[in-house]
């Protein structure tokens, strides 16, 4: 199994109430799945994608990841991870104001060990006409394909997507599912979008729903739906 959770908990102790961010979490994931998270606000999404992301430890149980238990990581290991097995796309796309989209992805290339060709990835999101401009010459949606190319160039195994559709309408939000769907076909990336959007869950493979901190629902979709047929 590539990526497995089991038993996670997360607590957080605010002044005399405890809070279970995470209450016994298990699921596995495939390499190569579109894999939906899918909860209301407060159910533990983000705080289970910064575990997987190897951002925050769990209280306990145990995340592994290709054999590999990531919350027993030294902070080396564990920065190693962040680096080369994982890719970060944000709700709000966290460029750099001051960097062209080139630049952007240039930098996170140069942390990592196999980054892929600039000129690739730029055409691959479609956006080589672009590729000199600042994110504040650019829409919502092309500043999301940025953060795409960037999480991408990296080369990484898994792409993590918190709420990638959060701050776009309808259309271009369809476009960034589809870019991402591209992404986990051609470039065989593990692809993880964690959304409080049930209508996106129709175009995962799998889909993991939470509530409370647990998992409530873990199920494969045998025919999964295109981008263009999820509406909200
Ligand atoms: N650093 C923290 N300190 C205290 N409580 C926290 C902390 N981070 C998260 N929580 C609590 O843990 C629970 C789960 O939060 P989390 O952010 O993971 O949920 P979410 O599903 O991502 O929500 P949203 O969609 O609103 O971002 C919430 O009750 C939240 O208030």
């Amino acid at each position: 199994m590539f990526i497995s959770a089991n038993g996670l908990t997360k607590t957080y102790q605010m002044g005399e109430v405890e809070v279970h961010a995470l209450n016994g979490v298990d699921f596995e994931i495939e390499e190569g799945e579109f894999v939906v998270v899918l909860g209301p606000s407060g159910s533990g999404k983000s705080t289970l994608l910064n575990i997987v992301g190897g951002m925050d430890l769990p209280t306990s149980g145990e995340i592994i990841v290709d054999n590999i238990k990531i919350n027993s990581m030294k902070d080396k290991e564990l920065t190693k991870y962040r680096r080369h097995t994982v890719g970060f796309v944000f709700q709000f796309y966290n460029l750099m104001a001051n960097l062209t989209a080139r630049e952007n992805i240039e930098l996170a290339t140069e942390i990592t060990e196999n980054a892929l060709d600039i000129d690739e990835i730029l055409s691959a999101v479609d956006l080589n006409s672009r590729s000199d401009h600042f994110p504040s010459q650019m829409s919502g949606g092309e500043q999301q394909r940025v953060a795409i190319a960037r999480a991408v160039a990296k080369n990484p195994r898994i792409l993590l997507c918190d709420e990638p559709t959060g701050a776009l309408d309808f259309e271009t939000g369809v476009s960034i599912l589809e870019l991402l769907l591209k992404i986990n076909k051609e470039y065989k990336k593990t692809v993880v979008i964690i959304t409080h959007n049930a209508s996106i869950a129709g175009m995962g493979n799998r889909v993991i729903k939470l509530r409370n901190g647990k998992v409530i629902e873990n199920y494969t979709n045998e025919n999964p739906l295109s981008p263009r047929g999820v509406d909200w």
